[in-house]
């Protein structure tokens, strides 16, 4: 017997409904007795014939952006060919529906909205958000991403346009780890947005209004996890893109009373650390000897610090010795404690005592890091006078430009293996093509937290998490490396193959949930065979059938 999905939508009200829909490939028996006669070109499609089809109409774009837009349209009307499509062409699509072309979405956001998808809070709901709840279609909600749009990507303050990053991510959670896409809520809170040209461009679909902050803000944003809370006592709750200002303050308000995480400050620490471990494989060298100079210091860069203070802290350092060897270089130059206006408490611990150096090249000179990570924004800060300095200090030097989007790089893959003689370790934060040199191809794969946001919200929802213990990220930081194959390293791969995504999610799942349950975190039993429980529980994009044939 197959299951039979229970749904009173009848006719073109099934059509209509993206979770429901199956389109050409509603049966005979379907039509018939669902009221969908005549409402369909008469010969019923496979499922392979619509992915054929829907795959034909993507590939008659050239531009990344209306590929997106098409996908988008694929995502609204039947949600389960969208994900079959994502799955099976995951290296092609993953580029359109995340990074860099979400960004490019996000820009363009109010231009190019056809559909509603999520929920939107904004400071003018403020005493009602518990009615917008209400509102969401959804019966069970098991993962909320949430902005506030004000530090999207590299690109800043999108205000409600950010909400293509809440979207791109689930999309994530069901294609990489087979999260229901029926338990997935995209969520953008609008308190303004203090980028000017939103404000002026008539087609911008958020509140025309410097952004509040504040109590104001605060209160809000406590509102909103209340009323989910309330609605869906388990839901994990994932912050994505919100400013350094917020980021660490809301991770701090909440990271001990519900089960959440802020993937640029832990998630992507996790995933950096996975290419610090990679790297030592390749070196055969130990990471609490390692030298890291970032370039930025906003929340990824101290979280990633913080996260490789603590691998080094297991490999036998003190704490201050790991913390002595990691510096921070952002806009101001050298973060030193000689500095005037007051470092905040993720910063303070990495400040120099002193530092006469003005640029970057010169803390390199000074510093002589073996590792140089860019979180900074800043396309092309790695120059080539700085790629050759590392190259000059270091045998094979460690070279990891993750800002995003493609724009943001510090430098392009290219640039990285030119100049250092093709000896660099290199991770990116965006894709970059394979890369040519003196007769070698290397391989570069994106330190993005794509690969283990899924994987640890998997095992998070899995588990019933009560919290999320910032240890789930050295956790999976440890089970993705174990992953990176001696082929991937030869090749200069510090990560994976995209294509083995679900397979690492499962592993990851099965790692955080175990550590979830022995920690008497989990709301559930643990069951005998976790991995197989955690994969069995995997949503596969398949359609449903309402009719017993
Ligand atoms: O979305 C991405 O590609 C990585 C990320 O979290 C960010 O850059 O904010
Ligand atoms: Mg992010």
């Amino acid at each position: 017997m197959t299951d039979i999905k229970d749904t009173t939508l009848r006719g073109v009200n099934l059509l209509r409904n993206p979770w429901f829909n199956k389109s050409s490939a509603f049966t005979e028996k379907e039509r018939d007795e669902l009221g969908l006669r005549g409402l369909l070109p008469p010969r019923v499609s496979t499922f392979d014939e619509q992915v054929t089809r829907l795959k034909g109409i993507i590939d008659t774009y050239e531009k990344p952006i209306n590929k997106y837009i098409v996908l988008e349209g694929a995502h609204n009307s039947d949600e389960c060919l969208y994900f079959e499509l994502l799955v099976r062409y995951i290296d092609q699509f993953l580029p359109i529906v995340y990074t860099p072309t979400v960004g490019q979405a996000c820009l363009q956001y109010s231009h190019i909205f056809r559909y509603a998808r999520g929920l939107y809070v904004s400071s003018e709901d403020k005493g009602r958000v518990r009615q917008l709840v209400a509102n969401v279609p959804h019966k069970d909600v098991d993962i909320i991403v949430v902005t506030d749009g004000q530090r999207i990507l590299g690109l800043g303050d999108l205000g409600v346009n950010g909400m293509g990053i809440p979207v791109g991510k689930l999309a994530l959670y069901t294609a990489c780890a087979g999260v229901n896409p029926q338990k997935t809520l995209p969520v953008c809170i609008d308190v303004g947005t203090n980028n000017e040209e939103l404000l002026n461009d008539p087609l911008y679909m958020g509140l025309r209004q410097k952004r509040i902050t504040g109590p104001e803000y605060d209160a809000l944003i406590a509102e909103f996890v209340d009323a989910v809370r309330e609605r869906w006592p388990n839901v994990v709750i994932q912050f994505e893109d919100f400013h350094n200002s917020h980021a660490y303050d809301l991770l701090d308000q909440y990271k001990d009373k519900v089960p959440c995480f802020n993937d640029d400050i832990q998630g992507t620490a996790s995933v950096v650390v996975t290419g610090m471990f990679s790297a030592m494989r390749a070196l055969k060298q130990q990471l609490k000897d390692q030298k890291v100079l970032f370039l930025g210091a906003g929340s990824a860069a101290t979280g990633i610090a913080h996260l490789i203070a603590d691998a080094m802290v297991e490999e036998g350092l003190t704490r201050e010795e790991a913390l002595a060897r990691i510096k921070l270089f952002d806009s101001k130059g050298l973060v030193t404690k000689k500095r005037t206006a007051p470092l905040t408490p993720a910063k303070m611990p990495f400040a120099a005592e002193d530092a006469p150096a003005e640029t970057f090249l010169e803390a390199i000179r000074e510093i002589k890091p073996t590792a140089i990570i860019g979180v900074s924004a800043q396309g092309g800060a790695f120059t080539k006078e700085c790629l050759e300095e590392m190259a000059k200090i270091n045998e094979r030097p460690i070279i990891f430009a993750l800002s995003n989007p493609t724009s943001k790089a510090e430098c392009t893959a290219e640039e990285a293996y030119t100049y250092t003689d093709g000896r660099c370790l290199f991770a990116c934060g965006s894709p970059f093509k394979p890369v040519e040199y003196k007769g070698k191809t290397f391989v570069p794969r994106q330190g993005n937290n794509h690969y283990v946001f899924p994987g640890i919200g998997l095992g998070a929802i899995f588990s019933r998490a009560k919290l999320i213990p910032n240890e789930v990220f050295l956790v999976a930081a440890k089970v993705l490396a174990d992953m990176v194959k001696p082929e991937d390293l030869e090749r200069g791969s510090l990560y994976p193959a995209l294509s083995e995504v679900r397979e690492i999610s499962a592993e990851i799942g099965a790692a955080v949930a175990g550590y979830i349950f022995d920690k008497n975190l989990a709301e559930i039993e643990k069951p005998a065979d976790l991995k197989k429980a955690v994969k069995d529980a995997m949503w596969d994009p398949k359609h449903a059938h309402f009719i017993q044939e």
